[in-house]
């Protein structure tokens, strides 16, 4: 048997389907895909990162005897290239989202392919209601898998241990400026290994139910943007993490990213289309978007939140859920132009986990809540983030201002000698008009 083993976001060796699954000669690749690369911006951190951890892997596979090819193409001229070496069939993980899915049908008519779950935990076939239908409700989805959940250890994949390299040219690896990307700065996190993030993430465990949201703390684990490119399996960090008391409600967050994922296999049209079904006619204003983009609403929680991300490519969760709410509820833009927003930013961007949770926050998704959850974001950043330690660090104008002004509306701004914008819109305007805006929508629709 010979295979391929096409490495995509599933680089590591540790409980690796791959490496379980190969045998006899194997062919481990990496294919930085011009079809994606070529449409990023050159200092993308994403690609940074990638390309880190793919030397990485490359070292890892070196140490168990085996080594990774590494190229810069679009992958199927790869697979039209390695079929001359007489393989018989490519190894790889999942991948749900409609250009992957899009791109290994084109593969399988060069090379066949055999899939493997890799980057999840569940398999979304087999978790259906007694009806047989699949779960669209977060609660009784994930209470139905008590049996998995309330487990204190999963069994983790093992390497086949006698798996031999094809003869092959490996060191060919092309350098990052010879993609196209400039070195760039990766926020302090990211220079860590995931474990060193569990490790510290380990101490505050107990505590995370409560201090999570409190953007300016550092309380969650960070370890989204690792997982996402699979340094670590989300298996790994459950077994890690389920060694400590108190990590239920961790556990049950990891699982909201197996809901999205399991959302987005069952309802591939989510990713276009209101997940209820409502027709809304959203706000096409370009300049409320670029506002909003550009962290120029003249709202300090909105305008910190936007502008760390565009520096870092991070955002807290709470500030994500707040400034897709002030997007889609009091811009009333269309959530999708934020998920493409978020797409093109996120160090972690995971394409089910960002549609799902904009659905959400839009309340066109798969949410029990009915619509009129609006954020109203001087209550948010006044219990959240109350001396505004986070909204001071990110935007350097209003660092002498005093930081109740920051949870009142338009406060900031009567201070002459700040120079910051008015609030671009009045939340309770705005949340009643959305409020209405979306009646309209459900009664039109039903
Ligand atoms: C509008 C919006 C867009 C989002 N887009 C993404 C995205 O593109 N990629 C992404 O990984 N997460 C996304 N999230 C979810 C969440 O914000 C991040 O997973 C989290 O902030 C990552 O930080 P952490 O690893 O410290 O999380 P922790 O709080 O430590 O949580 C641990 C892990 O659980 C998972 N998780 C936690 N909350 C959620 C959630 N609400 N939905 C799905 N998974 C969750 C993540 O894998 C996370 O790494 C989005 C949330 C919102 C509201």
């Amino acid at each position: 048997m010979r295979q391929i083993l096409w490495f995509r976001r599933d680089l590591r060796v540790e409980d690796s389907a791959l490496l379980q699954n190969a045998k006899d000669k194997v062919l481990p690749i990496f294919i930085f895909d011009k079809n994606i690369l070529n449409s990023l911006p050159k200092e993308d951190k994403r690609v940074n990162f990638i390309y880190k951890s793919v030397i990485k892997l490359k070292k890892e596979l070196q140490k168990i005897g085996l080594d990774l090819a590494v190229f810069y193409a679009e992958p199927k001229e790869v697979f039209t290239t390695l079929q001359k070496l007489n393989i018989d069939e490519v190894l790889c993980s999942v991948d749900f989202d409609s250009y992957a899915k899009k791109r290994d049908k084109e593969i399988e008519k060069i090379i066949p392919i055999k899939r493997y779950l890799d980057s999840f935990i569940l398999d979304p076939k087999d978790h259906l209601k007694k009806d047989k239908t699949p779960y669209k409700v977060f609660t009784p989805f994930f209470n139905s898998l008590d049996a998995i959940t309330q487990a204190a250890n999963i069994e983790l994949k093992k390497r086949n241990y006698n798996l031999k390299l094809i003869d092959f040219d490996y060191s060919n690896t092309p350098t990052l400026e010879s993609l196209g990307f400039k070195k760039t700065t990766l926020p302090d996190f990211l220079e860590k290994d995931a474990f060193c993030l569990l490790e510290e993430f380990s101490k505050k465990v107990e505590t995370y139910e409560v201090q999570r949201d409190y953007f300016y703390k550092e309380a969650s684990s960070k370890i989204s943007v690792h997982l996402r490119f699979g340094l670590i399996s989300p298996l790994m960090i459950f077994n890690y993490i389920k060694r400590f008391p108190n990590s239920d409600f961790f556990i049950r967050e990891l699982f909201w990213r197996e809901f999205y994922n399991y959302i987005l296999f069952h309802f591939p049209n989510s990713q276009f289309e209101n997940f209820n079904g409502i027709n809304i006619k959203w706000n096409e204003d370009k300049e409320d978007f670029e506002r909003w983009c550009k962290g120029e609403t003249g709202i300090p929680i909105i305008d910190a939140a936007m502008r760390h991300l565009n520096k870092t490519g991070v955002m807290h969760n709470r500030l994500r859920m707040v400034v897709a709410s002030f997007l889609t509820k009091n811009l009333f833009i269309d959530w999708k132009k934020g998920e493409e927003y978020f797409a093109l930013k996120l160090l972690d961007f995971e394409a089910s986990s960002n549609i799902g949770s904009w659905q959400w926050s839009a309340s066109t998704g798969a949410d029990a809540v009915p619509y009129f959850r609006v954020f109203n974001p001087y209550t948010q950043s006044k219990k959240f983030d109350k001396d505004g330690i986070f909204i001071k660090s990110v935007i350097k104008e209003l660092k002498e201002v005093d930081s109740k002004l920051f949870h009142i509306e338009n406060a900031v701004q009567r201070n002459l000698f700040v120079d910051y914008p008015k609030a671009m819109v009045d939340i309770s305007l705005s949340r009643k008009r959305s409020i209405e805006k979306y009646k309209e929508a459900k009664n039109e629709t039903l």
